[in-house]
């Protein structure tokens, strides 16, 4: 039996007061065995959290984790042109190869800021099931469908495929990597499909994931065509249960904030590509107070254009507090929730908490820096002043992921050369 002692530091408990402690881990549980005052503790192996704080792994509820090739390859620009114009062209060009140099990329920024877990939507879902099982972090994974502008025959693949990988890949990586049916909104998958496939999904008890309510420009089609908000129509077909999360969910009127509510829809917030490309406001204060769970997503590198949730958690605190009109919104304690113990609830992961029995997903900051000096309050430090950089050691399942600012798991160098390799490649074909 071996155990890891994380020793020295302060540690961030799940009632979000920080106290001294250690923190005792079962690497062959993957959970957390204790949480007790300083010096009481022995492990086999220790990680030094002295001048630092002990924190759950962050959760990113939302992302598209191989865009990391399109890093900067378009910029400024709304959803819809970015997307045809730019994002979906190239995308055409990618191989299972490219999808995996990508994901191996996007895990590396994630260890390296403090990321445990995270919820992807994208495509070759094997490869990126294989490269989240050497990072060793947990998943939610699926592939992507889309069926605008396909015959009813590759129309019909995509959804079918979709439900396959979900039930193929559920439980892979020793229990790490699970699985969502995903459409990919309720624009871009025709109403004959979703209401096909929906009830099949529901039928093998798959969670699902898709986008919804992202932009203005979602929201009127589905009016126009359907009579009823997005998501009236979404729950009409069975898309909205408690295994549900939508990513976005920016433009929700009142009735739509109460069927998420009272269906126990869940919400992947994700500030900086709402902001970036210019998607709105999501009224994630009244969410919350409906009682809809939110988690923060990064969405992809190509909208936002990195995966740190300090970042994440940053915006989300400020656009929260724009779209209330009230300072007081969407404060700290809050945002350190939702990327924490509310993705955790999303994703259907015991973790996003430093407490015994939970699984062993944590991260250490480093608090010896100026930009966190003095340290009055280190939940306010966790939602406006820590950076990505700021992380000194990550832990998921008990394994130390990055230990002293080096990344254990991967080769981070050669995953650097081995991406820029397949990024520049990439876009050679899509230009030809
Ligand atoms: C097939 S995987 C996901 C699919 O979605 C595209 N995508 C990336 N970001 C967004 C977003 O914010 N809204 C909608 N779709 C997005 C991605 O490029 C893939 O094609
Ligand atoms: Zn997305």
């Amino acid at each position: 039996m071996s155990e890891l002692l994380v020793t020295g530091g302060q540690v961030l408990r799940p009632d979000l007061t920080v106290e001294r402690a250690d923190v005792l881990v079962s690497q062959d549980s993957g959970d957390i065995v204790a949480v007790d005052d300083p010096g009481t503790l022995d492990g086999d192996d220790e990680l030094d959290a002295s001048d630092g704080l002990v924190i759950p792994g962050l959760v990113n509820a939302h992302t598209h984790v191989a865009m990391t090739l399109l890093r900067g390859l378009a910029d400024d620009k709304p959803l819809d042109a970015w997307l045809q114009e730019d994002v979906w062209p190239v995308e055409a060009e990618l191989t299972a190869d490219d999808i995996r140099a990508g994901a191996e990329l996007g895990l590396v920024e994630m260890i390296r800021s403090g990321t445990t877990a995270l919820s992807d939507m994208y495509f070759e879902v094997e490869e990126i099931a294989d490269a989240v099982d050497q990072a060793g972090m947990r998943a939610v994974l699926g592939f992507t469908a889309v069926t605008v502008g396909k015959d009813d025959e590759a129309a019909r693949s995509d959804l079918e495929e979709s439900l396959d990988v979900a039930r193929k890949l559920d439980g892979a990586a020793d229990g790490r990597v699970r699985t969502t049916f995903q459409p990919h909104s309720l624009t871009t998958v025709g109403e004959e499909y979703l209401r096909e496939f929906v009830p099949q999904a529901l039928e093998d008890d798959l969670s699902i994931h898709l986008h919804a309510n992202e932009t203005r420009d979602e929201v009127t089609p589905i009016v126009d065509e359907h009579g009823q908000r997005p998501l009236a129509y979404a729950d009409d077909i069975g898309l909205l249960d408690g295994d549900t999360y939508v990513a976005h969910g920016v433009h929700v009127d009142d009735s739509e904030i109460d069927l998420l509510a009272e269906t126990g829809t869940g919400v992947a917030h994700c500030p900086a590509s709402n902001m970036k490309l210019a998607s709105g406001m999501a009224p994630v204060q009244d969410l919350l107070d409906a009682g809809v769970t939110v988690g923060i997503g990064t969405d992809g590198a190509a909208s936002n254009n990195d995966l740190d949730m300090f970042d994440e958690m940053r915006d989300a605190a400020m656009i929260g507090k724009l779209a209330a009109d009230d300072a007081s919104a969407v404060d700290a304690g809050t945002v350190v929730e939702m990327a924490t113990a509310n993705g955790a609830a999303l994703l259907g992961f015991d973790s996003g908490r430093i407490e015994t029995g939970a699984n062993a997903d944590l991260a250490v900051i480093d608090l010896d820096a100026p930009h966190l000096t003095p340290a009055h309050d280190l939940v306010s430090h966790l939602a406006y002043a820590v950076h990505g950089s700021d992380v000194r050691h990550t832990v998921c399942d008990g394994e130390v992921l990055m230990r002293d600012r080096t990344v254990e798991v991967f080769d981070e160098q050669a995953v650097r050369e081995r991406a820029s390799e397949h990024a520049a490649s990439l876009v050679e074909r899509a230009d030809d």
